[in-house]
């Protein structure tokens, strides 16, 4: 048999929204994946030649870009951030909807208001950097994984760029929405030479770019 495929997925919030896309394109995990207590990694799938990889948000790209999975779900933020030019994301399978934003406390300055200069707490520095140098603005970028709505409060940047979907997080950590930076949702994403080289790959884009297309009929 040819060597397995390799499917990877985030953990996160991104999942719950993707099982039933990916059921419709013919990816189904075995039942494991779902037990909670499962500590396995790797997942066999209803096709004998594809397995699945449940990895953090951010590597899934990384993993793809490198080969080492062929194909994966990610958010388009993600893919903004690494822009790896081994990756490229065909399908925009309309889950995962958010934006990316910069948002700060009501009583700091806009960021076009004459500052040539500031420090933003992130978990997006390369998106980040370029959205401000496009401004004439050098951003200076402390990175962080997850709660970014803190930062202000506690004096380690002024500003933050953050997801936002609700906006409850930011309103609930006192913080104003001021730019949105771009609008996400999630990608089907493949490695450009296994496309190129193996046509799995290439049936696999067709089979999401076709349920991406039609309306969910559940
Ligand atoms: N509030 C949101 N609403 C909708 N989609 C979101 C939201 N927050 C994040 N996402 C999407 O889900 C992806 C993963 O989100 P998130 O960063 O919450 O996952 P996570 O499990 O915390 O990631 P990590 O692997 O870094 O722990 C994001 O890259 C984004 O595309
Ligand atoms: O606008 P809202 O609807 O409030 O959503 C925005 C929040 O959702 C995401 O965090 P998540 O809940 O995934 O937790 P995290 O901080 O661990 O990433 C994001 O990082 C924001 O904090």
């Amino acid at each position: 048999m040819a060597t397995p495929l390799t499917f990877a997925i985030p953990k996160g919030r991104i999942l719950e929204e993707a099982l039933p896309v990916m059921e419709r394109a013919g990816v189904v995990p075995e039942e494991a994946f779902h037990d909670k207590g499962n500590r396995s990694l790797t997942f066999a799938t209803t096709r004998e030649d594809l397995r699945l990889i449940r990895v953090r948000a951010f590597d899934v790209a990384t993993f793809v870009a490198h080969g080492a999975a062929q194909v994966g779900i990610v958010g388009s933020d993600v893919i903004e951030e690494f822009d790896y030019s081994d990756l490229y994301a065909p399908v925009d399978l309309a889950i995962g909807h958010c934006r990316l934003s910069l948002a700060a406390p009501a009583d700091v300055p806009e960021a076009g208001a004459g500052a040539s200069h500031m420090r933003v707490a992130t978990k997006y520095p390369n998106v980040t950097r370029r959205w401000f140098e496009r401004q004439g603005i050098q951003a200076e970028c402390v990175k962080l994984n997850g709660a970014m709505e803190i930062a202000p409060a506690l004096g380690l940047a002024r500003r933050i760029v953050d997801l936002v979907s609700s906006g409850r997080t930011l309103a609930e950590n006192g913080l104003e929405e001021r730019d949105v930076i771009m609008q996400v949702s999630a990608r089907l994403i493949v490695n450009r030479a296994a496309l190129k080289t193996d046509p799995r790959v290439g049936e696999l884009v067709e089979r999401f770019r076709t349920v991406a297309a039609a309306p969910d009929a559940s």
